[in-house]
């Protein structure tokens, strides 16, 4: 039987991955209505689609996959219930979100420096992306303290109480959005737990917009705390805050997990997820993305340096905050999705190969990035 699939226009590759189970066509995610399903076997979404009875009732879908690790956009109990197949991306863009966090933590001030030099970070929630974090900063000889009341403490490494994992000096928020007790994610820094940050301390959220009151937010800042935040997920987005965007020190649309590299993995999950419910065994060849031009390091980095140049020669997270700043606050929602939309493609340090000059020392710093050394010749600088 052919298939009959509806892909969310931002989950690229799917005519090349999925062409070979049947018909694909694209949905724009934020408005799909349930007659749009009427002749739809299989459902493949993002975050910014709300899929529960009201979407699926009385429709043929009998697939859903999210190309997405976080999944409370989804009723998985309803699917389940309804004999529906249910896949998703779990994992596959935890190194993007790593190395966007690794951007912020260079960008601002002295940050890393002092992270290397002994001061531990705060992470809160360890799953997949709270687990690669914790692991890339064990690689680089960064402490950790970890919060994740949902674990066995003996299966987290540096685990701590929340108060501990927020008193870090750099504290980061990957837990997943979930309201149940006793541990809801929803607005778990408020105004309560918000003074539990220290003076200067740096908070990233790059997990979603509630696990943060935004209006306590706005109002610790506003307030004069000495606090900087990077935001990259927002309350009721497309429709941010722009007050509190005014008072972040850095800011993005919802794009931390966005490198390439990351999003034809996730497309893949879900084909082979596809290809497994339906008793297919042969799948389309991989579709890879080419691989990235060795990258010639300069002279005489290590250490801090050395993290920083590579780094922001990959990802620059600046970058992305002027450029949603640039969009103006009278048109934010249009210019936050415009952005996610049109997303440049961004590839990861982590798979990246880099020539390395003579008398180069500091090869620990590189695998700890994950990065390939390049023996061959390669011609930029
Ligand atoms: N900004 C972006 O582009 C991206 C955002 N995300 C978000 O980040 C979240 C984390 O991603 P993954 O690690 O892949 O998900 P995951 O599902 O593997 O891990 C989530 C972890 O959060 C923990 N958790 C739940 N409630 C908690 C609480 N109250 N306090 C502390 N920890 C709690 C869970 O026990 C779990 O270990 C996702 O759920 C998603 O919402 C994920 C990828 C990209
Ligand atoms: O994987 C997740 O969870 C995410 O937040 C996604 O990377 C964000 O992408 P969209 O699904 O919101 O396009």
């Amino acid at each position: 039987m052919v298939l009959r699939m509806l892909v969310d226009e931002n989950i690229p590759g799917a005519e090349h991955v999925l062409g070979p189970f049947g018909r694909v066509q694209r949905f724009s995610g934020r408005s799909l209505t349930r007659s749009q399903l009427v002749d739809t076997d299989a459902l493949l979404v993002r975050s910014v689609t709300t899929v529960n009875e009201s979407l699926l009732s009385g429709t043929p879908v009998r697939f859903v996959g999210s190309a997405t690790s976080g999944i409370d956009h989804i009723d998985v109990s309803y699917l389940h219930n309804s004999g529906i197949h249910f896949a998703y991306a779990g994992g596959a863009n935890a190194n993007s979100v790593v190395e966007y966090v690794l951007s912020a933590i260079a960008s601002v001030d002295d940050r890393l420096e002092r992270l290397l030099a002994g001061e531990a970070c705060g992470i809160v929630g360890y799953g997949f992306v709270g687990k690669a974090l914790a692991m890339r900063f064990h690689a680089l000889g960064i402490a950790c303290r970890v919060y994740d009341p949902w674990l066995d403490r003996d299966d987290v490494s540096g685990a701590v109480d929340l108060e501990e994992a927020l008193a870090c000096n750099v504290v980061c928020l990957h837990p997943a959005l979930t309201d149940k007790a006793p541990y809801p994610s929803r607005h778990l820094l408020n105004r309560d737990t918000l003074p539990l940050l220290q003076p200067g301390a740096l908070l990233i959220n790059a997990s979603r917009g509630e696990v943060i009151d935004s209006l306590a937010l706005l109002a610790h800042l506003k307030a004069g705390n000495d606090l900087l935040t990077v935001l990259d997920v927002w309350e009721d987005e497309p429709h941010i805050n722009i007050a509190l965007l005014k008072q972040v020190t850095l800011a993005t649309p919802h794009i931390a997990g966005y490198s390439l590299d990351s999003k034809i993995v996730a497309t893949h999950m879900l084909a082979s997820a596809m290809a497994m419910a339906r008793g297919i065994s042969e799948l389309a060849p991989h579709h890879a993305t080419e691989g990235q031009a060795p990258w010639v390091l300069a002279d005489g980095l290590s250490g801090a340096a050395l993290i920083r140049a590579l780094v922001h020669a990959h990802y620059d997270v600046r970058e992305d905050d002027r450029r949603l700043r640039g969009g103006g606050s009278d048109r934010i929602s249009e210019h936050f999705d415009y952005m996610r939309k049109n997303y440049p493609a961004r590839r990861e340090l982590a798979l990246a190969r880099i020539k390395l000059p003579a008398g180069f020392s500091d090869l620990a710093t590189l695998h700890a990035l994950g990065c390939e050394i390049y023996e061959g010749e390669a011609s930029s600088g």
